[in-house]
């Protein structure tokens, strides 16, 4: 897919039988990463305010995540159950990864017309004003099962989230990648009953409350709960 792939991603907390649970599956380790990301934004917040995800990460280079385009003349269908609305029990992001593709999507966003300087992500940044928002650390481990992936993260901020993933090519087969997706989860023992928030939605809490308060305010992040403090056993359950 040109323009990226679209990503279908449902979260949930990990056990300490999450790991013995996936090779039971018969998932296979794919490996063990550490990487850091850096976050940009307009000074009024208008990427995350649409949802968009700007990052630089660190040994894969510049990424944005953002809502997929509808295709001509319809909704793809895309499931209720997949749409953005908070709570989302999964979420659906296109991954965009071209500077061309990324210049381009910014600029949609952001209303103004790319400059001939922007071939490359940060002239864009630069030209566009943005600046960086949030930065942390993350410890992954990866498994595979079939085509999903599952990644086990540990955030240098002292949080551990887990997500299942399926990587599709176009609309259409994001109900499928769904349902797939969420039968996963519900076989490691995650119903999904409980919302768990991404690494962003409680970085931003603890660190950036008035740019949380803004996406709440906007409908691109939902009032998750606070996850219990640093040093938590739970914060502890991620990747051993
Ligand atoms: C549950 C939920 N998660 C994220 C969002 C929006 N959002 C906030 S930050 C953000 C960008 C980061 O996405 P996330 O999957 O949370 O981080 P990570 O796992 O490190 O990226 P990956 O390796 O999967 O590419 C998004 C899409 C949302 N509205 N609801
Ligand atoms: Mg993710």
């Amino acid at each position: 897919m040109p323009w990226g792939s679209i990503e279908v991603e449902a979260k949930f907390t990990a056990g300490p039988d999450t790991e013995a649970r996936l090779v039971a599956l018969g998932a296979a380790l794919a490996g063990s990463s550490s990487f850091r990301d850096l976050y940009y934004d307009t000074p009024d917040l208008r990427l995350t305010r649409a949802d968009h995800w700007l990052r630089l990460r660190q040994g894969a280079g510049w990424e944005l995540k953002c809502p997929p385009e509808p295709p001509a003349g319809g909704t793809g269908g895309v499931p209720e159950a997949a749409a953005q609305e908070p709570p989302a029990v999964a979420t659906t992001y296109q991954e965009l990864t071209s500077p061309r593709a990324i210049v381009g999507r910014l600029c949609g966003v952001l209303g103004v017309a790319p400059a001939p300087a922007w071939d490359q992500v940060p002239g864009a940044v630069a030209g566009l004003d943005l600046q960086e928002f949030a930065s942390f650390g993350t410890r992954r481990r990866s498994y595979r099962l079939g085509g999903l992936r599952v990644d086990l993260d540990q955030a240098d901020f002292g949080y551990a989230v887990a997500e299942v993933e399926a990587l599709v090519g176009a609309q259409e087969e994001v109900p499928a990648a769904l349902e797939e997706v969420l039968q996963l989860r519900r076989a490691l023992g995650r119903d999904g009953a409980t919302r768990v928030p991404g690494k962003m939605s409680v970085y931003l809490q603890r660190h950036r409350p008035r740019h949380y308060e803004a996406l709440l305010r906007a409908g691109v992040l939902a009032g998750d709960p606070e996850p219990p403090p640093h040093g938590d056993d739970t914060a502890k359950r991620g990747p051993s």
